[in-house]
């Protein structure tokens, strides 16, 4: 029916939306073990590659050496291995089936034996990601087993059975390799062996500690950042920061390096050390070292960590700590708190000498009966400027911008992020506790502290002293130097953030008690102080916001009319006193029969008297009901004037107009797009993904997160640029989600996105999957974005409608490598009459799960916004401003789905985000 441009689609949804925990047969397909054959070309590699490089080059071609076990056939014998990598179609095919059979028979023999060892049969894959060939069903009458060839070259000869040597030139001869310069063999004929002299030729078992598949994802990591021998010494003496390793190398190595359980393991082998995997050969002296390997590279990160976190961390708790104080000092704050107070008063017939703050955001909803565009904030900073207009500005100066700010600093999200610090550093040193049991010991218990020591006539108080400082000598400083000193400026480090946060918390505690914050007095736990400070100064925030506006719309010289003559007539201040809040009050006042007919909020009396019923009272509720219903009701008027009665239609509520088939979108009571046809008595209806899409589509569901700045949103968004919205999710949110994207990743739920292409070049190399809002799992990154479905609900912008929140969100990996996403607009212009818009989407929510990376440009990465494009125009080229935003975890961007031209320019590390698309019915028709 309607005929699209497919270059112009983006970001589709496979219309077999699917949740991620409701196909388990096609994950147990999915999430099987990478076959032997792919683990062994890679472990195949590895030896190719010779000691301590990951990967090594043919010696004779240059190219990529693999899959060096192979059994050549005779003709090849002095060729070189890679080079007849190419095909499989050789004898040596049909020798490696054979030997496959022969060595699993091997293995599963050895198996029996020792149960914790693997014995697993040599490479047989082809290597560079070819799959293996089938396992065999028969033993193969193919020639037995040849050993292993240690070199690159070989010579092809029939070794004689030795009862055949008798009498012969050979008798008496031993043949071991313990007299040949094995150093010019390799240097000559390829050193893919590491033969020791007097050592057999090599052994057609390898024994394999460690499981395949994490001896696969070691050779990966090791691929990228080798495990040189530099870097093992670095390693044993602990000198890492020498070898200057970037971060994300020692993440990558810290993955890779054996586990506490794996050293003991590899430590426990008490075989042939030659007849291991290549790979457990170099990890042995690794699995040696205490505090192992990982905590060693853990505790560098970690120092690293708490450095940059210090610098971060520290500016802003200082910031927090400064504008706590700014506010309990404000003399400007006490002025407009008293004038407000005695306004109250007035208003109420009332005589309090204080009142709790949380009333303060209500104060904007307090509109005037007389002249709806004011509110109870008109009348006060009318009356602030009548009396002194330097208290205005004042009030804005000392308050607006300290309130501001530690709005938009939660306390709880910077503890989370100490705490973190903390814990890490807790670990290190439970770790290093271990390792060196007299490390935490201070040198005083064993040298004294001036004191005297007990003595005897025979040995002196000196005499004890030295001995103990021998031992603490010999016991404390087991630990190398180097690793004692990162371990103790890391403590020193989070001691100090500890610090900052509690100085922070203690003032917030005592800004909160100043104001007479009634939720906050009552908090004396951290926890509660936190939450309470963010929930307190969010209030301020929005009051001296709302007062900001009151100042603007007054005028600047304050003497806005209508405010003062509303200020002037007492009667008419009066009359200001409508609201919720009050409505309740006087109904309990004048009994249940009252109904608030004089107030007004630009709601309908009846509406409100409703909405309260309904919220039993609580006038929040109320009031979030009746804003909702605001927002919907123009639209819901005019759907009713062009009722005529619903049709259900394969499962989809469409409404008939004329001969046309429209959607009824039930969960608005609104009408959507053209879904179908009445023609001669015959139906037809095509509902297409985008469609479904919006049809499932619901009203945001509430409460808006608390630090969510819903007037700073609106404003951007009106200006068709995106909101950053910083702190969306804490660092502990941040690394589950991203836990929950890996594993998301690794069973292959995320795959391939739809490949739209724009001309030749692919659109967009990510990887997506789609989660269901109302699912459970993965846990984390559902509460996400549905955190941000009920953010969406605090929002004024509409693209021309309601915005309704779709029932799946998208998780998105770029997996480094370049992976990008060109530019595109998440709901393309099309032109054509019959569906102006591609589809349904009106505003864009991304969050971005990335714990760590994205600082510096050259991860790329980022999504690069052409702001001002013209609604033409797919390459940026008419913008008027370029935006780029990392992915920096915790972090989400919100922006409208039909106006802003965005890309994700190529990302050269694992990037992920989770992406939520408001729907709106007029988004793709108007
Ligand atoms: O991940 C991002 O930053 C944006 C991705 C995007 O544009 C999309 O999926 O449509
Ligand atoms: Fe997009």
């Amino acid at each position: 029916m309607q005929v699209f441009d497919a270059s112009l689609l983006n970001s589709r949804r496979p219309s077999q939306t699917r949740s991620y925990f409701s196909v388990p047969e096609k994950l147990k397909l999915e999430s099987r073990p990478a076959s032997r054959g792919q683990s062994r070309g890679l472990a195949a590699r590895w030896r190719a590659a010779g000691a301590g490089a990951a990967f090594g080059r043919c010696p004779c071609c240059g190219a990529e050496a693999s899959a060096s076990t192979r059994v050549p056939s005779s003709a090849e014998s002095a060729t070189c291995a890679s080079a007849n990598d190419a095909g499989d179609t050789s004898a040596g095919a049909g020798v490696r089936r054979s030997l496959a059979k022969e060595f699993e028979e091997v293995s599963e023999k050895k198996e029996e034996e020792a149960p914790k060892v693997e014995v697993k049969a040599p490479a047989k894959g082809k290597g560079k990601g070819s799959p293996p060939p089938p396992p065999p069903r028969e033993r193969s009458k193919a020639p037995s087993a040849r050993p292993r060839r240690p070199y690159a070259r070989w010579i092809e000869w029939r070794a004689l059975a030795p009862e055949k040597l008798q009498h012969t030139v050979f008798e008496g001869l031993t043949g071991g390799p313990d007299f040949v310069d094995l150093n010019s063999l390799a240097a000559h004929f390829g050193a893919s062996a590491r033969l020791t002299p007097g050592q057999p030729p090599a052994q057609a078992q390898e024994v394999e500690i460690l499981s395949q598949r994490r001896a696969q994802n070691m050779l990966i990591a090791f691929r990228r950042q080798p495990l040189s021998r530099e870097l093992v010494a670095a390693l044993e003496s602990f000198d890492l920061e020498h070898l200057q390793l970037s971060t994300d190398a020692l993440e990558l190595l810290c993955g890779a390096m054996p586990t506490a359980e794996e050293s003991k393991q590899l430590l426990a082998y008490r075989g042939d050390i030659c007849k291991l995997r290549r790979l457990e050969q170099e990890l042995l002296p690794l699995a040696k070292l205490s505090p192992c390997a990982r905590q060693r590279l853990k505790l560098l990160l970690l120092h690293r960590r708490l450095r940059e976190a210090k610098e971060e961390l520290a500016a802003p708790l200082a910031d927090l700590l400064a504008a706590y104080r700014q506010l309990t000092q404000s003399r400007a704050f006490r002025h407009v708190l008293l004038h407000l107070l005695r306004l109250g008063n007035a208003l109420n017939g009332d005589i309090a000498s204080g009142f709790s703050l949380e009333c303060l955001p209500r104060l904007a909803l307090c509109k005037s009966t007389a002249a709806p565009k004011l509110c109870l904030l008109h009348l006060l900073v009318a009356q602030l400027a009548a009396e002194d207009p330097a208290s205005v500005s004042g009030f804005l100066a000392e308050v607006a911008q300290p309130a501001k700010l530690a709005a938009s600093l939660p306390l709880g999200a910077l503890a989370q992020e100490v705490g973190l610090l903390a814990q890490e550093a807790l670990g290190a040193k439970q770790c290093l506790r271990e390792a060196f049991p007299a490390f935490d010991l201070p040198k005083e218990f064993f040298i004294g502290d001036g004191e005297e020591s007990p003595c005897t006539e025979h040995v002196t108080p000196g005499d004890v002293r030295q001995v103990l400082r021998e031992v603490y000598t010999r016991v404390a400083k087991q630990a190398p130097l180097p690793l004692r000193r990162l371990a103790e400026s890391a403590f020193q480090d989070t001691a100090e953030l500890q610090a900052r946060l509690a100085d922070a918390r203690d003032e917030a505690a005592a800004a909160m008690a100043f104001f007479a914050y009634e939720n906050g007095a009552a908090a004396s736990q951290n926890p509660l102080i936190d939450a309470k400070s963010t929930e307190f100064f969010q209030i301020l925030k929005c009051f001296t916001e709302a007062f900001e506006q009151c100042v603007r719309t007054s005028g600047s010289s304050h003497e806005s009319c209508e405010a003062q003559d509303l200020w002037k007539s007492p009667s008419l201040a009066r009359q200001c006193h409508g609201g919720i809040a009050q409505s309740a009050e006087m109904e309990q006042e004048n009994g249940p029969g009252w109904r608030p007919a004089e107030l007004d909020l630009g709601f309908r009396t009846q509406d409100v008297a409703s909405a309260l019923a309904e919220a039993q009272g609580d006038e929040d509720e109320a009031l979030a009901a009746l804003k909702r219903k605001m927002v919907s009701q123009p639209a819901a008027e005019e759907e009713k004037k062009r009722r005529k009665g619903d049709l259900e239609v394969e499962g989809y509520s469409c409404r008939a107009q004329g001969s046309k088939l429209i959607l009824h979108l039930p969960q608005v009571d609104m009408l959507g797009p053209v879904v179908g046809e009445l023609r001669n008595g015959s139906l037809s209806l095509e509902v297409d993904e985008w469609v479904q899409e919006l049809y499932h589509a619901s009203v945001p569901r509430e409460p808006c997160p608390v630090h969510f700045d819903a007037a700073g949103a609106d404003k951007a968004l009106a200006e068709q640029r995106p909101w950053l919205w910083e702190n969306f999710a804490n660092a502990r949110e941040v690394a589950e989600a991203h836990g929950e994207m890996e594993e998301l990743l690794r069973q292959k739920v995320l795959t391939t996105a739809n490949s739209d292409t724009t001309g030749t070049q692919k659109a967009r190399s990510d990887k997506v999957a789609f989660l269901e809002l109302a699912d459970e799992k993965p846990a984390v990154c559902l509460e996400l974005l549905r955190r941000v479905e009920a953010a969406v609900s605090a929002l004024s912008w509409s693209d021309g409608g309601p915005l309704l929140c779709p029932k799946f969100g998208m998780a998105a990996v770029y997996d480094g490598g370049g992976s990008y996403y060109a530019a595109h607009r998440d709901n393309e212009h099309t032109g054509h009459a019959e569906r102006q818009w591609v589809n349904f989407r009106s505003l864009t929510a991304v969050i971005y799960v990335n714990p760590s990376g994205f600082e510096s440009a050259e991860d790329g990465g980022q999504l690069r916004c052409h702001l001002g494009a013209e609604l033409k125009d797919l390459t940026g080229a008419t913008a008027s401003k370029v935006q780029d935003i990392s992915p920096r975890g915790g972090r989400a961007v919100l922006f409208p789905s039909r106006s802003v031209l965005h890309e994700v320019l190529p990302s050269f590390r694992r990037r992920f985000a989770l992406s939520l698309w408001f729907v709106s019915p007029r988004a793709g028709q108007d």
